[in-house]
């Protein structure tokens, strides 16, 4: 019996829309770098989003993380690209832009583009991100050309400013990815100064998996009529809230389980060791408050002997570019190991195979919780996030749950061993 068509029934992030069928339909070379790649269904986001693109509409949308977003915007772009020819653009047309919030996320999406990009002749995306020399990208565009721009806020602004060779008359298409981050992170001037820059009459994309005041107020400014596109997961019933309207529909994936385990601040230390004594074999992220905690446990936690042979990475905005590289690339492509970082790896980033995410100290707001529990449970698959939580931050789960996100209580470990003894004699032998 013919085995029935659709994508794996197991795989609830996917839809039965294969990119062969969208309309307006995707160009041959297109559909075969995507079956290159092993992409066969769309996820909701993108069967709804690219054909809006695609008809020259303006969009905002709202989806889960790990929802497929950077193909739902990069797909479009470069399909309005190849309309365009022939003939291909100039060097210095430029015809599209992508923005993000960090040097990691931009350089993540360079790389997804770029087999999809490789698909139309002449046409050269260029990255454009902080820390790395400006003069050195400047020439590089003077001599090279650059017709697709993908980076952060401050670099695209300073470039855009300094070098006139740039043409953006024929520009077609804006996107504006983690929107709300963007501006939280204080990009708002350069975000309006490349606005200013830019045709009216071009395409915006505005992305995000958490919508704010602000991200209302920059679709005010920078869309046309945008249609709005939001994908939320349907949510298993969890504690005394099962039932309750707010959580009809999750904003966090569904294959997700969030718990809580509240602890005295004396014991969280002895609480965090034990869990990672107890998932040695697991790939783990911990987001710390600060930069400094980062230093701090990346060298208390490997001198540990109960966990040792544990692979620990430190990552945090205050490590030199190449540093943060390293670690994120070493980190990537472990089977099982722990990432301590700050929230400088909470966004966008896709990292293959993440069992655990840990949120050692919870942030203020609820939009970071999404977007760090969100490197684990991507595209349909299983993973699972714990928050150490105080006594007197009790409230923060009725918080977290009336923003629709779902948590059950795990209980604190009874015999964990009392590390910060040992954590003080390390550091004062080596300094923090
Ligand atoms: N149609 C698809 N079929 C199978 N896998 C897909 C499909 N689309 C995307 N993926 C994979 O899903 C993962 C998550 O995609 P992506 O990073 O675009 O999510 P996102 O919605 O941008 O997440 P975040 O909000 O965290 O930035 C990636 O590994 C990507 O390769």
């Amino acid at each position: 019996m013919a085995a029935a068509a659709g994508p794996d029934p197991a795989n609830r992030a996917l839809t039965s829309t294969r990119f062969s069928d969208l309309h307006p339909p995707l160009s041959p070379p297109v559909l075969d770098a995507l079956t290159r790649a092993g992409f066969d269904y769309c996820t909701p986001v993108q069967a709804s989003t690219i054909p809006l693109l695609c008809t020259h509409k303006d969009v905002a949308v709202d989806a889960a993380t790990g929802s497929g977003k950077t193909l739902a915007f990069v797909l479009p772009v470069v399909e309005i690209l190849r309309r365009s020819f022939p003939p291909p653009p100039k060097p210095h047309q430029v015809m599209g832009m992508i923005v993000s919030p960090t040097r990691e996320l931009s350089s993540q999406i360079y790389h997804v583009a770029q087999p999809f990009f490789s698909t139309l002749p002449s046409v050269r995306m260029v990255l454009l991100v902080g820390g790395f020399d400006i003069k050195t990208d400047m020439k590089r565009i003077e001599e090279e050309g650059a017709n697709i721009l993908v980076g952060t806020p401050g670099k695209l602004h300073d470039v855009m400013e300094r070098l006139d060779i740039l043409d953006f008359r024929s520009f077609e298409i804006l996107i504006l990815d983690e929107a709300d981050r963007l501006l939280d992170m204080g990009f708002q001037k350069q975000i309006t100064s490349i606005l200013s820059r830019l045709p009216k009459l071009r395409r915006t994309g505005l992305f995000s998996a958490t919508q704010t005041e602000a991200v209302e107020e920059l679709s005010r400014a920078g869309l046309r009529n945008p249609v709005r596109v939001e994908v939320r997961t349907e949510t298993k019933p969890v504690g005394n809230l099962a039932s309750s309207q707010e959580l009809a529909a999750s904003i966090t994936p569904l294959g997700l389980q969030i718990e809580y385990l509240e602890c005295e601040a004396e014991r969280k230390p002895s609480q965090l060791v034990d869990f990672l004594s107890e998932n040695m074999s697991k790939k783990i992220i911990i987001y710390f408050m600060t930069c400094a905690c980062v230093d701090y446990w990346g060298v208390v936690l490997p001198q540990l002997t109960a966990l040792k042979g544990n692979t620990l990475i430190p990552l945090h905005g205050k490590m030199k570019q190449s540093a943060r590289e390293k670690a994120l690339a070493s980190f990537t492509g472990l089977p099982s190991g722990v990432l301590l970082c700050t929230d400088v790896a909470a966004r966008g980033l896709d990292i293959p195979g993440v069992d655990w995410i840990v949120q050692y100290d919870p942030p203020q707001d609820p939009n970071v919780f999404v977007h760090r529990v969100g490197r684990t449970a991507r595209i349909g698959r299983q993973g699972s996030a714990i928050v150490f939580l105080l006594p007197k931050e009790e409230a923060y789960v009725d918080f977290l749950r009336l923003r629709r996100v779902p948590l059950q209580e795990r209980e604190c470990s009874s015999d964990a061993l009392d590390v910060i003894p040992l954590a003080n004699k390390i550091c004062c032998k080596t300094g923090p």
